[in-house]
Order: C-alpha cells, then structure tokens, then sequence
C-alpha cells in the first residue's frame, strides 16, 4: 500500500515533550500537517528521580533538545517545506546547531533520495535564551558503548585512568548488553521506542534513508547524565569519522556525519552554552584514526569472544545475522582488515571463523575500502589511505601475504599507488583536535603510544 504522499505535507510539527520523574519516561511528540500525533517513549532506568533547582531545569532544557534532535527521524519521512515548534521557543543558536544536524545527518538521505536540501531547512528562532548555570553535576563519566571495538576502547582507557563510568546504550541489543556485562563495571540501559506510526508510513510510501544516530543518542545521554548528576557524556568516535565518501558529480557525503569532529565541537559547546555550563560531552577516540584504535584493541583480548562491530546485529526490525559477524558487509571487511596487522592470525580467525582476505569473491568489497574503482562505502570504515596502509603492511607480512586479496593487492593495486598512499605512520599520529580534558588526554596520550 503506497497511500501516503510526501509531497503533499506542508508542515512537520515539534508538538510537545514530557519527562515523568516519577516513572522515568519520557515522551516526544510530532505530527504532519493535521495528522496522527506519533509518539516516541524513552525509559530511563533509575526513577524516582529527585531533581529540583538548576539541574530539574537543565533537565528541561535537556529533554527538549532532545525533542528537537529525535525530530530527524520523522520529519525525513516527508521532508515539508515548513518546520513549526508550538510548545516552546528556540533561539537562534538552537535553530543554527539542527539546522545543521539536519542538512548534514540527512546528508546521505538526500543524496540517496535525489533531494537537494541544502538551505532549505528553516527552524524557526524567536527570542534569546540566556547563558546556562551549572547543574552541580559531579565527577562520572556516562560512557557509550555499541558493542563494537571503539567505545570498549575507550571504557578501558578510562579504567586505566581511574575515571568512574557508567557503561551506558540505548536500545535493546543482546549483544551491547552482553559486552556491557564483561565490562564489569556499573551499567545504564536506556529503553527506546519509536512510534509505530512511523514504520506504517514506512510501509505507505514514506521517504526513508538514514538518520544521525549519534547526534539522536548523544542528546539521550546528555539526559540520562543529568538525571543521575553526572558531568560528562563520552563517546568513541574516531578521526576518520569526520570523512565522508567522494562522490563523484557530487562531493563529500558523510554517512557519519553525527560521528564527525563538527558535530562533535557544536553539540559539547550547545550543552554548555544552552543546557548546563557543567556538563562536558567528548569523544575519547577523536584525535586517532581508525588504525590507531585497532592498534589499541589489538593489545586486549578481554572481549574476543563477545564483541562485533557488524551492523547488521542492530536492526530495530527484521532479522539479525546468525554469527556476530555476517562477514559480508563493510564494516566486517574494514575491522577485519584494521585488526589483521596487529592481531596473531589466528587470533583473528578465531573471532570472524574465517579469514576474509582469502576470500576472492570478497574483492570488490575491499576494493572500495581502498577506494580503487569505487567510493568508499556508505559505511562506519576508515579512511581509503587507512585500507591502503593496512593492506600493504599485510603484503609485506609472511602470515598473510598468501592469501588471495593481498596477493592480488600486491598484484594489482599496489604498482598503481604512490609510496604516500599507503604509508602507516602518519595515520597513528594523535591529531590536535578534541575535546578531551586536559589531564585526561596526557594519560591517555601516553596509553596509546606504540
Ligand atoms: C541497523 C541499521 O543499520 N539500520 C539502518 C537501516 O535501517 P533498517 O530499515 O534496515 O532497519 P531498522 O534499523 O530496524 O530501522 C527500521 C526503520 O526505523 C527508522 N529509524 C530507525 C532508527 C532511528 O534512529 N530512526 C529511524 O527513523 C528507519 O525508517 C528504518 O527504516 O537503514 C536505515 C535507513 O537507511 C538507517 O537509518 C538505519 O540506521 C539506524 C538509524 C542505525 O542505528 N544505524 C547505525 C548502525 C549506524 O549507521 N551507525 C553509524 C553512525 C552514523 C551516524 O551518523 O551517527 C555508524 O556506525 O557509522
Ligand atoms: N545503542 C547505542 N547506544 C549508545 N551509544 C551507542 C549505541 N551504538 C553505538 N553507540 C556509540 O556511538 C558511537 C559510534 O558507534 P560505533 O558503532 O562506531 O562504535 P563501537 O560500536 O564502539 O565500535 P565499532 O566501530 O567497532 O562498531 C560509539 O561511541 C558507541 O559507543
């Protein structure tokens, strides 16, 4: 049944939004036009929450940031010319950081679509919204995990740091609880539901495409922290993030644009400015790239047996693969590839039950990771230069330059780079851009040195 007609919907509508202390639900309302009001329910474990003065109000202002952010994943399903928030005014600050979420995050969306959005989302500003107090939040980090290999990255740099965390997801994945578990340390499982309505649209003709996820949890975990008087929200997202695919005719897209530095520096200095001058938000992993972690990974092996960076575990609907790693998709063939120069071989074998680079129907998929006749895909992965600089470090490897993808690398590829395109060290080297405490980063500057 394809009844529902984006182009027909004129406005996407910012209803209102609850949080029950009480109960520690919350509630995000949104609405076409005249249509059904469709609902999305967070549940935030810890209730009854006892909050008065400056941080029940930075709760507020949390919780409608939140409104606002959650928003992406209805208002991509029509897409309307006008946006109208009614139960609250925003600030010109506020409608420059989403209007930017927005055409960004939907980055991929609109290309994929065939949209051109640029320019066209207007959040509407009346008045000015005063500098936040602090919230009197104390010392804890509230620590995202995604079951992959980045944020256990991080929980254990933390650890080692004596920084107290709380091992923090949202959603109902097995297998994001069961890496939480292994961490041993205490954990916070945040409930989401979207709106039903939303997958009937879906169904009806909806457009669809994908969303800024991060940009979605980060303001979940911006709440969850005040909730519990926590300072600081960390997450795990790496410097390659911050780079897109070059497609050509079109320019950069960046399926992880929410994951990217920009976002990153925006939303930490909107939480401070808008929400509570006390409340820190930063990636613990920005300032190394993709190898540099896997490096980082590699001297572990605590979660061999529990993690997977794959994807395909965190559908909302539909099946999941029958094996942490489905071995197919990118995600497996980048981790596969990143870990492979600093893991035994055997090791690694033993965590995918393959070996992928001796798979020689699997070429095209690498191919694109290393950006040789094809973009990178639209995907969590590294940087081209990161899969050049992997592979080569594997031809040059008795353990593995045998087998049937680097053979033809060596074969194929290689002869066609410049030197530079495929050098290593560079890409361990830390870069200057973050947002990690001083202190902090000195420790963990150290931590992650050869
Ligand atoms: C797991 C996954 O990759 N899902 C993407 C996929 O969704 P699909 O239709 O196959 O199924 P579901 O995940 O079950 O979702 C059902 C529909 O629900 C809508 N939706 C879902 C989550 C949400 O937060 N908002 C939503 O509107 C949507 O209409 C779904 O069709 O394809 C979708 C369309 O391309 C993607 O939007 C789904 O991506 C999820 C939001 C997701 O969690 N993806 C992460 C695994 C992911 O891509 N992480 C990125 C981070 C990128 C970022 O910008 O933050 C990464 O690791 O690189
Ligand atoms: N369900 C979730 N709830 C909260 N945070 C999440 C969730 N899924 C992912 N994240 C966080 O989003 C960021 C990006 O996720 P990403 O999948 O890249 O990391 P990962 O799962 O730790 O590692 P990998 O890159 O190996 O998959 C990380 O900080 C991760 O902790």
């Amino acid at each position: 049944m394809t009844d529902f007609d984006p182009g027909a919907v004129r406005a996407f509508r910012f209803l209102d939004c609850r949080f029950d202390a009480d109960t520690g639900e919350a509630g995000l309302d949104y609405a076409f036009d005249d249509g059904p009001v469709m609902t999305e329910v967070l549940r935030f474990p810890g209730a009854p929450f006892a909050l008065d003065g400056e941080r029940a109000a930075a709760v507020q202002r949390a919780l409608r940031l939140l409104h606002l952010v959650a928003g992406v994943s209805y208002y991509k399903a029509a897409v309307p010319a006008e946006i109208r928030i009614e139960a609250y005014d925003i600030d010109a600050g506020t409608a420059a950081l989403l209007t930017s979420v927005y055409e960004n995050g939907l980055g991929e969306f609109a290309y994929r679509n065939g949209l051109s959005l640029r320019g066209k989302i207007v959040f509407p500003a009346r008045g000015s919204a005063a500098p936040a107090p602090p919230a009197g939040l104390s010392e804890h980090a509230v620590v995202a995990i995604g079951g992959g290999k980045d944020s256990l990255v991080s929980i254990e740099a933390l650890r080692a740091a004596g920084v107290a965390q709380t091992v923090t997801w949202v959603g109902g994945s097995p297998l994001i609880a069961a890496c939480a578990a292994r961490t041993g340390l205490p954990t916070l499982n945040i409930g989401r539901a979207l709106s039903p309505l939303l997958f009937d649209l879906n169904r009806r003709g909806a457009l669809n495409g994908h969303i800024p996820v991060t940009a979605v949890n980060s303001a979940i975990l911006a709440l969850a922290a005040l909730l519990h008087g926590h300072d600081q929200v960390v997450f795990s997202n790496e410097r390659s993030a911050s780079y897109g695919s070059l497609i050509p005719g079109t320019g950069e897209v960046n399926h992880q644009w929410s994951k990217g530095w920009e976002f990153e520096r925006d939303f930490a200095a909107h939480l401070r400015s808008h929400v509570a001058a006390d409340l820190r938000y930063y990636s613990l992993l920005r300032p190394f790239s993709e190898l540099a972690v896997a490096r980082q990974f590699a001297r572990i092996d605590h979660y061999d047996a529990y993690f997977s960076s794959c994807n395909r575990n965190f559908h909302l609907l539909g099946e999941r693969p029958a094996q942490r790693w489905c071995g197919v998709c990118p995600k497996c063939h980048f981790v596969f590839l990143a870990l492979a120069p600093f893991m035994p071989k055997p090791r690694l074998m033993g965590i995918f039950g393959r070996n992928l680079l001796d798979e020689a129907d699997q070429a095209p998929g690498f191919d694109a990771l290393m950006e040789f006749r094809d973009h990178k895909p639209f995907e969590c992965v590294g940087e081209g230069r990161e899969s050049r600089a992997a592979m080569e470090l594997l031809a040059n490897s008795a353990a593995w330059r045998e087998d049937a993808l680097v053979k033809r690398y060596s074969r194929e590829i290689r002869p066609q780079l410049d030197p530079a395109d495929r050098g290593l060290a560079s890409l361990l080297e830390p870069s200057d851009d973050h947002g990690i405490p001083g202190a902090l980063w000195e420790r963990l500057r150290a931590n992650f040195g050869a």
